[in-house]
């Protein structure tokens, strides 16, 4: 359960959080909305990798700003870009590395690297320099090396920006067969088929909160043209 209690957050003065209360239970939350609209802020603050200028966000109970390091173990974190998240050489080394402080003995260690391998055909690259796979798998990899941990919450930044359709289909396919409850940023709308609940943000509010039909409804009515002069390129 994630609890945000009216949440504000400024950069450089300028609000991009300004005033958000909701509870999030559901198994698939969707989370839309125009660039700069404060999806990713508010992601960040979910495992407390931002804290909230006012206001506090609730993870299972715990306040993100006493408690982030113990949040973090809980609220696993995908971004869109892999390669800010791959940071060992190997394949193998990079999953592994998020367990050497899990109190797991090596052979289990081991065992749960070779297993998320296999799950996420990684298995045929484990000794493969990270940077050289492509970007698909880097993708598969930023998010078995999340899902290795175990963590009860995933949040995911627009895992899918830089994929084409067959890698972005692999990570939606992934991602809906997962048992933990599921944060999912994304401009690929139809990732949201069967979500429980979208968000719609607007300038750093929740603009709508509904089914993943009538949020995408409410979200292409608020990016319409309104009459006013094009946006330059
Ligand atoms: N670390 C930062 N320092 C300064 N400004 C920031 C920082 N992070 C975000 N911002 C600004 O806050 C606003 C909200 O950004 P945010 O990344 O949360 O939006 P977003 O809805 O995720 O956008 P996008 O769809 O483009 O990823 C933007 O104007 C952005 O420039």
């Amino acid at each position: 359960m994630l609890r945000l209690d009216d949440i504000t957050h400024s950069y450089n003065g300028r609000r991009v959080i300004d005033g958000i209360t909701v509870e999030l239970a559901e198994r698939r939350i969707g989370v839309i909305g125009a660039n700069g609209s404060g999806k990713s802020t508010m992601a960040r603050m979910l495992n407390g990798l931002v804290i909230p200028d006012s206001g506090r966000v609730l993870v299972e109970g715990r306040d993100t700003r006493k408690d982030a390091k113990a949040i973090r173990r809980r609220v696993g974190f995908v971004f869109s870009d892999a390669d800010t998240q791959i940071i060992m050489p190997t394949v193998a080394e990079d999953v592994e590395v998020g367990l050497r402080r899990s109190g797991l003995s090596a052979a289990e260690i081991a065992d749960r690297v070779d297993g998320v391998l296999r799950a996420y055909g990684l298995d045929g690259h484990r000794d493969h320099p990270a940077h050289l796979l492509s970007s698909g798998q880097k993708q598969l990899l930023a998010l078995a090396s999340v899902l290795v941990t175990d963590p009860a919450i995933l949040v995911c930044d627009e895992p899918t920006t830089l994929l084409d359709l067959r890698n972005t289909a692999a990570i939606e396919r992934r991602l809906s067969a997962l048992p933990q409850q599921v944060v999912l940023l994304t401009h690929h709308l139809h990732m949201l088929a069967g979500y429980d609940r979208v968000l719609v943000l607007d300038e750093g509010r929740i603009a709508f909160d509904g089914a993943p039909d009538d949020a995408v409804a409410h979200y292409t009515e608020l990016m319409a043209p309104r009459g006013g002069p094009e946006p330059h390129a």
